[in-house]
Order: C-alpha cells, then sequence, then structure tokens
C-alpha cells in the first residue's frame, strides 16, 4: 500500500480501523507532507498504543482522529465536505458494512481516486467449499464473498483482488 500511496500523492485519506495505527502510520510516512488523514476507530485506547510512534515519526499533524463507529462519521462527511474530496481510502474494520462504506466513499472519494479494502480473501477460504471451511470462519468467508461479488459486478469501479497477505482489493473510482 505505501508504493501505491507514493505513486498516487493523495493529499485526503480515510482509514477506516485503525486498531494500534500500523496501517495508519504506513499512510501517513507516505502521503506528501501537506496530507490530512482522518482515521475511524471507536476504540482510541488500541490508538494510544500506536501513538507514540506516530509522534517518534513526527507525523501526528496529518492525523485526524475520530473515536466513532465508522458509518456516523462517513455519513456527517457527506453532509459537511464536497463530493469526491477524498483521493483515498483504507476499510479496514466490521466486515458487515464493507457494502455500506463502499457505498459511501463512492461519493466521498473522487473520481480517479483509489479506495483499498483488506482481509477479501478472508483466509482463503472465498475459494473454498462451505464444507472445506472452519465453522469459524464461515460468517467471514461469507461476507468478504458477498462484498466481492459486489464490487466485481459495479460498473462504477475497476477493481485489482490482490492475493497478499489476507487479501486486499484496490478499487479505483471510475464513474
Ligand atoms: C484489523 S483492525 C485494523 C488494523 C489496522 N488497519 C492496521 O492495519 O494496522 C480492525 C479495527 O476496526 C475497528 N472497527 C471495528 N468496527 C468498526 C466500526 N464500525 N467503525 C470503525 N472501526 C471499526 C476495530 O476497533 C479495530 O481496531
Amino acid at each position: 500500500m505505501t508504493m501505491l500511496l507514493k505513486m498516487m500523492n493523495p493529499k485526503r485519506t480515510i482509514e477506516i480501523g485503525v486498531y494500534t495505527g500500523y496501517s495508519l502510520l504506513a499512510t501517513a510516512i507516505s502521503t506528501p507532507p501537506d496530507a490530512k488523514i482522518t482515521a475511524i476507530d471507536p476504540v482510541r485506547s488500541w490508538y494510544e498504543i500506536g501513538l507514540p510512534f506516530i509522534i517518534k515519526a513526527g507525523i501526528e499533524d496529518k492525523i485526524d482522529f475520530i473515536q466513532s463507529q465508522a458509518l456516523p462519521i462517513l455519513d456527517n462527511l457527506l453532509l459537511v465536505r464536497k463530493e469526491g474530496s477524498f483521493d483515498f481510502a483504507f476499510v479496514d474494520a466490521d466486515k458487515q458494512n464493507y457494502g455500506n462504506y463502499h457505498e459511501r466513499l463512492m461519493k466521498l472519494v473522487k473520481v480517479g481516486g483509489v479506495m483499498v479494502y483488506d482481509n477479501t480473501l478472508w483466509g482463503g477460504t472465498v475459494a473454498k467449499h462451505d464444507g472445506d471451511v472452519p465453522d469459524e470462519k464461515k460468517e467471514g468467508k461469507a461476507l468478504a464473498a458477498e462484498f466481492n461479488r459486489r464490487i466485481a459486478a459495479d460498473g462504477r469501479v475497476e477493481i485489482c483482488l490482490l492475493p497478499l497477505g489476507d487479501g486486499i482489493t484496490i478499487c479505483r473510482r471510475i464513474s
């Protein structure tokens, strides 16, 4: 993702799902000095674990951390920001809402901008028959497969699902 960010030079990005801030730190050090990152997660204490590293890297001024569920924040951004005011988004949170996040990001991220969705292979289970998937992974498999079908059929975007890590879908808004 850092290579993608360095090629794109996005000035306005959104991160949904921060945890201890590893991907947030990677984003912040890979974007231009005047970039701003809106980072959303309901658990501030996890963000605070990684915050000393963000401060040490000198990039805390780029980050606007919002302690909240993401959906109400995205809905508010849709009210207060112009459509297409973000260049890039990284989604790595509750899988149940990936479709909801996608619909909002399709307005918040500009045409030509990029959304990256994490965990879209769900440990490779999306390519397996249900009978070959452990019970504890079945719900995640179903959610990831449903999102993958939805986004593959979405004519407003071009996508590329990279078999890296747990599966990363790069999605470019084209209309
Ligand atoms: C896998 S972790 C994120 C990891 C992080 N992106 C990284 O790579 O370092 C998932 C995070 O999503 C957050 N999350 C879960 N539900 C959420 C929601 N409704 N809105 C925003 N964040 C949520 C969790 O609190 C958790 O910190």
